[in-house]
């Protein structure tokens, strides 16, 4: 560094650039309207982002016009709006930003000698001309000017530095360093702009920025390769979106400064808890789902489906997760039963179902439950609520189909009458009519319990062949009432819950496989209402609703 560039304040702080809304809108098939770029552009307020680019003014009335309702509306962050190196995108960039109480204007002209002969047919010479006049102009509207070397990364370096100072001696705040076509590898872009900073000594006194695409997939990977050569503002997008394969995802990059960061001194002061929230909002407006294996943000981030995995994460979280799903703003972390979960998960998950488990119990459990594993991706709650064993039923208090009558008859709706013994062990009757002779004996069980559930499921299946085929009804059914007119039926359920439960039974009779199925649903609800009445009120949800 020459002897008159006063070295910048490094407090290691790294500004986070969001550009969801202007590359990340390049993705194909996205179009957002201004509504849509106000709702994300103010919820990018929320996660802290210190930039937000808001769009590329010149490009259309409607990229204008939202960019301009978002310098008008939205505060804290400043609002960028793009422009090539010309006067009439910064007069439109420049006319979009000016109402922020901190606006932007950032500039941009390649420097690669592949884009200044075939796509902007001109000169090197032609191109410093370029960044001279078009910072110039940026610079006389707004203090804050941003300028990129467009494809820097396949570049000539002393050529880039030549421009570089260009733009910096014309009052660029900010110098962006572009992997356009991400094709730089992490130490090679380090490399970059180590030379930079070298060959350009004023660079010392301007934030330089990084600006990774994900061609080969290492767009976070070269951004934070750019902090630690001295970069202290990240350009990114939500969910990593941006033409082609996207931009450097910022709730990736955020959480590996999180993560790791402290122990370089580098830190951001994005609000990680707003993660999910954003991501999930830009999933939606823009229609890109997120695959389920994404980091920070995808359904599997946080899930263990592995035996061993399980077992230590119930031990300590720690053994097998980096960070904690609570730190993103999702739900704690989920254990998703499958074909390699283990005893320990397969416990806790009947535990959590109110089915406490042990020893002999379990191991029948867990063959039953390894059977249906292997024919089911994925276990639900429901299907463990069915595959608990006649056993542990009769060890677990619920209620149990004595008997049952009914009168069927092609003159009138048949009636049903039965007999059910309580969790408590009382005997209990009731009777009913209903539209066949299955739903009067539903009916009549609710009669007798005064509990009104309603079914939510019901099927019916050929264990074996033959006349004396056994059949299997599995049964789900719903309790509680969203108008809070029969909520005192079901404790632990307040008014607007709902909460089900599920139960299957072999027998030859239909009649007594789906009555049996009917009181152990309704007792796996009854169990569940009470597990969620004596928990804090954010856990609730998760036991009164189904996976
Ligand atoms: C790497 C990036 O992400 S850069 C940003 C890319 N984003 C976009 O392009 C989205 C918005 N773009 C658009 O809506 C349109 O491209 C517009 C309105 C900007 C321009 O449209 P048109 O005038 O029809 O030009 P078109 O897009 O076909 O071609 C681009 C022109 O800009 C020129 N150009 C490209 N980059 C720059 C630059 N940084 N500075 C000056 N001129 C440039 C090209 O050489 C070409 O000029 P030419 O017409 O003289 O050959
Ligand atoms: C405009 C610049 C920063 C850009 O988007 C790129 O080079 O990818």
């Amino acid at each position: 560094m020459s002897p008159d560039v006063p070295e910048r304040d490094d407090t290691g702080r790294v500004l986070i650039f969001d550009t969801t809304l202007r590359d990340g809108e390049q993705s194909p098939g996205i179009s957002l309207n201004t509504t849509e770029k106000l709702e994300i552009a103010h919820q990018l307020a929320r996660l802290g982002v210190d930039i937000i680019e808001a769009g590329f003014p010149i490009a259309s009335p409607g990229d204008f016009e939202a960019v301009q309702a978002i310098a008008r509306q939205v505060q804290g962050p400043v609002i960028a709006g793009l422009a090539r190196a010309n006067p009439a995108d910064i007069d439109r960039a420049w006319e979009a930003v000016k109402d922020s109480e901190r606006p932007r204007i950032h500039t941009f002209v390649s420097t690669s000698d592949i884009h200044i002969e075939h796509q902007l047919q001109a000169t090197r010479e032609d191109v410093k001309g370029l960044a001279r006049a078009s910072v110039a102009q940026a610079k006389a509207l707004c203090d804050d000017v941003e300028f990129s070397p467009m494809d820097a990364t396949r570049a000539d370096v002393e050529f880039t530095a030549e421009v570089l100072q260009i733009a910096l001696d014309e009052g660029a705040t900010t110098i962006n360093i572009p992997d356009t076509v991400g094709y730089a590898m992490p130490a090679e872009y380090a490399a970059f702009l180590t030379r930079l900073y070298e060959l350009v000594p004023d660079l010392h006194k301007a934030v330089l920025s990084t600006h990774c695409h994900d061609d080969l997939g290492l767009a976070v990977a070269n951004s934070f390769s750019g902090v630690l050569a001295g970069a202290r503002q990240v350009e990114g997008a939500i969910n990593g979106i941006g033409e082609r394969a996207g931009n450097a995802s910022l709730e990736e990059f955020v959480m590996l400064l999180h993560t790791r960061g402290e122990e370089l001194g580098l830190h951001c002061d994005v609000v990680t808890t707003e993660i999910a929230r954003t991501s999930r909002l830009v999933s939606r407006l823009t229609g890109y789902v997120i695959q389920p294996n994404k980091a920070v943000v995808g359904r599997n981030a946080f899930a263990h489906e592995s035996g061993i995995h399980q077992d230590g994460v119930l031990k300590e979280r720690t053994t097998y997760e980096i960070m904690d799903a609570r730190t993103v703003g999702l739900d704690a972390n989920s254990l998703v039963l499958g074909k390699h979960s283990g005893r320990h998960a397969l416990k806790q998950a009947l535990e959590d179902l109110g089915y406490p488990v042990d020893g002999a119990t379990l191991n029948t459990a867990f063959k039953r439950f390894k059977e249906l594993a292997d024919k089911k991706k994925q276990v639900t709650a429901m299907d463990l609520e069915a595959l608990v064993t006649d056993e542990l039923r009769a060890e677990i208090p619920g209620y149990g189909l004595e008997w049952f009558e009914v009168e069927a008859s092609s003159q009138r709706p048949p009636h049903a009458r039965v007999g059910v013994s309580t969790p408590d062990g009382r005997s209990i009757e009731g009777s009913f009519t209903g539209d066949g002779p299955v739903d009067a004996v539903f009916r009549a069980i609710n009669a007798a319990t005064g509990i009104d559930a309603r079914l939510r499921e019901f099927r019916v299946d050929a264990v074996t062949g033959g006349q004396d085929a056994l059949g299997e009804v599995s049964v789900v059914v719903e309790l509680g009432d969203p108008d809070a007119a029969i909520a005192h039926h079901t404790p632990g359920v307040l008014a607007g819950e709902r909460v089900t439960g599920a139960g299957q039974a072999v027998a030859t009779d239909i009649l007594e496989a789906g009555g049996t199925a009917y009181v152990r649903a309704l007792s796996a609800a009854v169990r569940r209402a009470q597990l969620a009445a004596d928990a804090p009120q954010e856990d609730r949800a998760a036991l009164l609703s189904t996976p």
